[in-house]
């Protein structure tokens, strides 16, 4: 099932051609990975898969809906996409539950439940016993793990990573990226903007982008290094 679609997808910005006729498709269970050098459309495109920006013109879809036609493009986001970004945005007065719980609260969920789910989601990712912790008391790795099991909180099925690892060590990276990978396997679809190709090497699709097109785009055999 293809949760979202690019679809001849162009953006300028201020005259410049970020991303010219970019079509592509994640289904669930799948991870795409997003290559290219800097400038090249990575973050436009991701923007624009998250519906965070509009197309200048081509189509976006997700989960069936194209995002012309919503008119309230926060409410779509808050409940089907989830974001994981650099400087991860975590409150810091906020602890790991109550930060997981937030996106849930600002859609009217009550807090029991949202709790509720908020511990559920941060026992996925290993990270219950923390729960009550601050982000100022926790490692980078486990400050990454809470958010994203915030992106993942609730129904949500996309993920959109901008560099998640960018700012972690290697173990701490993989830790990430296998992370990622179950979530897709547990039917979410992830798209990863990264600069390493050995986290690439997750990806059941890797596309390049330069100048704002699709260069290339390879499927990743099953046999790689996951
Ligand atoms: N809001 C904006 N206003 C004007 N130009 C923009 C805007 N956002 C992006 N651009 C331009 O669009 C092009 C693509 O930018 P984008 O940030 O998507 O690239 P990127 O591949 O994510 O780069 P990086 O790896 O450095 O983050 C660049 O030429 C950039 O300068």
């Amino acid at each position: 099932m293809t949760l979202m679609s690019l679809q001849n997808v162009t953006r300028v910005h201020d005259g410049v051609h970020a991303l010219k006729e970019v079509s592509l498709e994640v289904s669930a269970g799948e991870l795409v990975a997003v290559m290219g050098p800097s400038g090249s459309g990575k973050s436009t495109l991701l923007n624009l898969a998250g519906g965070l920006d509009r197309a200048t013109s081509g189509k976006v879809v997700i989960e069936g809906r194209d995002l012309a036609e919503v008119p309230d493009l926060a409410a779509l986001r808050r409940r089907s996409v989830g974001y994981v970004f650099q400087d991860l945005n975590l409150i810091p007065s906020l602890t790991a539950a109550e930060n997981v719980m937030l996106p849930r609260e600002l859609d009217g969920v009550r807090a029991t439940a949202a709790r509720k789910e908020a511990l559920a989601v941060l026992a996925d990712v290993g990270l219950d016993h923390i729960a009550e912790r601050f982000p100022g008391e926790l490692s980078g790795g486990q400050r990454q793990r809470v958010a994203i099991a915030r992106a993942l909180v609730g129904e949500r099925r996309l993920l959109l990573a901008d560099e998640p690892t960018g700012a972690v060590d290697t173990a701490t990276g993989d830790d990430i990226l296998r992370l990622l990978r179950s979530r897709c396997d547990a039917g979410a679809a992830v798209l990863l903007v990264t600069h390493e190709p050995r986290y690439a090497a997750w990806a059941d699709q890797v596309v390049f982008l330069r100048d704002g097109e699709i260069a290339d785009s390879t499927a990743v055999p099953m046999e790689s290094a996951r």
